[in-house]
């Protein structure tokens, strides 16, 4: 290929004033031989005045003559990182195989979580390679369950890196500790809980009925002046939740409950006659099941912020209102989102309420 030699000591400058220019590769490596270095020409660039091209840009940027000659040279090429794991896969994967992996996954902390297709588990730990390799992570898990039971969590299997399930999520500015197998926890609902926590207003009195490791209570507590109960049934993410108010310097502000939201509104809610002007249902399967009981605890003008798996929001819109009207109340649904996907025909959404 075309390069320039130029005496070794003035190869830096002349590479700097290059650089600026099209002139020089990027693509090549410069080497050095004896008291000289070559430096790479773009291939693209032409031949024609080539000489008389790089004299001028040399002169434009200093006053001391520099000899060199172009000459033809053998470099290396500069190693490019791939810039997707699709990319780090190729020539260990078939076109094909490539093609039938999915290849969206979950980074929480220092773990990355993946689904692998059942006909390509042979080749598990070739993608956990690739998976270690392009994010830059500890852990590499395959999925080997869906979301499954009343605490929603998934079997994992391990199929690169370290055997360490525990980590710390950094998600807009705060700090989220959990071990990815004993809870549940989702990055992607990452923009839904910043899109709620702006809604709220410093003195709410506020219920995360299904508050997991506290990812919505601890965003908007960091935000705001409020009072937060919230209630999980899983021991281990009650558990990590307390973890997350300490870490997060927010003691006194969330109010972690552990047990079934059903329970402990009765004996606890509805006995201290605790009122809520906003109450998080992110349990999408099954938070119609306790719609009646959200309508109940929330204050007049308070926000119901209702979750659910559905292909659109008028069932879901059609459950407020079946309910609203049992209870007497009037309704107005300020938001509806699309939260993520979740099936191929379904979407996680949300109804944004408030009853009067
Ligand atoms: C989909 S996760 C959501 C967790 C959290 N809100 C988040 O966004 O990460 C639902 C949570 O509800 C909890 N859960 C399920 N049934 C419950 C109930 N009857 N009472 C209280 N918590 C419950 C599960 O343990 C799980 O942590």
């Amino acid at each position: 290929m075309l390069t320039i030699k130029v005496p070794l000591k003035h190869i830096e400058e002349v590479r700097e004033i290059l650089m600026e220019t099209e002139i020089i590769s990027r693509n090549y490596k410069i080497l050095t031989e004896g008291n000289f270095g070559y430096i790479p020409i773009n291939k693209k660039i032409s031949n024609v005045k080539l000489k008389e091209n790089i004299e001028k840009e040399l002169k434009k940027s200093t006053k001391e003559k520099i000899h060199f000659e172009i000459v033809d040279k053998n470099l290396k090429e500069v190693k490019k990182k791939p810039r997707s794991l699709t990319e780090h896969l190729k020539g260990k994967l078939t076109e094909k195989e490539i093609e039938d992996l999915k290849t969206s996954f979950d980074i929480i902390g220092d773990t990355v979580i993946l689904e692998i297709p059942e006909d390509l588990e042979n080749q598990k730990n070739v993608i956990g390679d690739a998976a270690l390799a392009f994010t830059g992570r500890k852990s590499v898990f395959m999925k080997k369950s869906a979301v499954e039971g009343v605490t929603r969590t998934r079997k994992l299997e391990l199929i690169a890196g370290e055997d360490i399930y525990e980590t710390i999520h950094k998600e807009h500015g705060v700090r989220l500790k959990l071990d990815v197998k004993k809870v549940y926890f989702s990055p992607r609902l990452a923009t839904e809980r910043k899109r709620l926590a702006k809604q709220v207003k410093d003195g709410e009195i506020i219920l995360d009925m299904f508050a997991g490791i506290g990812p919505f209570p601890i965003l908007i507590a960091k935000k705001h002046e409020v009072d937060i109960y919230a209630t999980d049934i899983n021991k281990e993410a009650i558990k990590y939740m307390e973890n997350n108010i300490e870490i997060n310097k927010l003691k006194g502000k969330i109010r972690p409950i552990l047990g079934d939201v059903n329970k402990i509104a009765e004996e606890k809610f509805i006995k201290e006659n605790i009122r809520f002007d906003r109450i998080i249902m992110n349990l999408p399967g099954t938070a119609k099941d306790f719609l009646e009981l959200a309508m109940t605890l929330v204050n007049n003008e308070g926000i119901i912020h209702y979750y659910e798996f559905s292909d659109g929001y008028e069932s879901a819109i059609k459950r407020i209102e079946k309910i609203a009207k049992k209870q007497n109340k009037n309704f107005k649904i300020l938001n509806t989102r699309k939260v993520k996907s979740s099936s191929p025909k379904e979407w996680h959404i949300v109804v944004d309420a408030q009853i009067q």
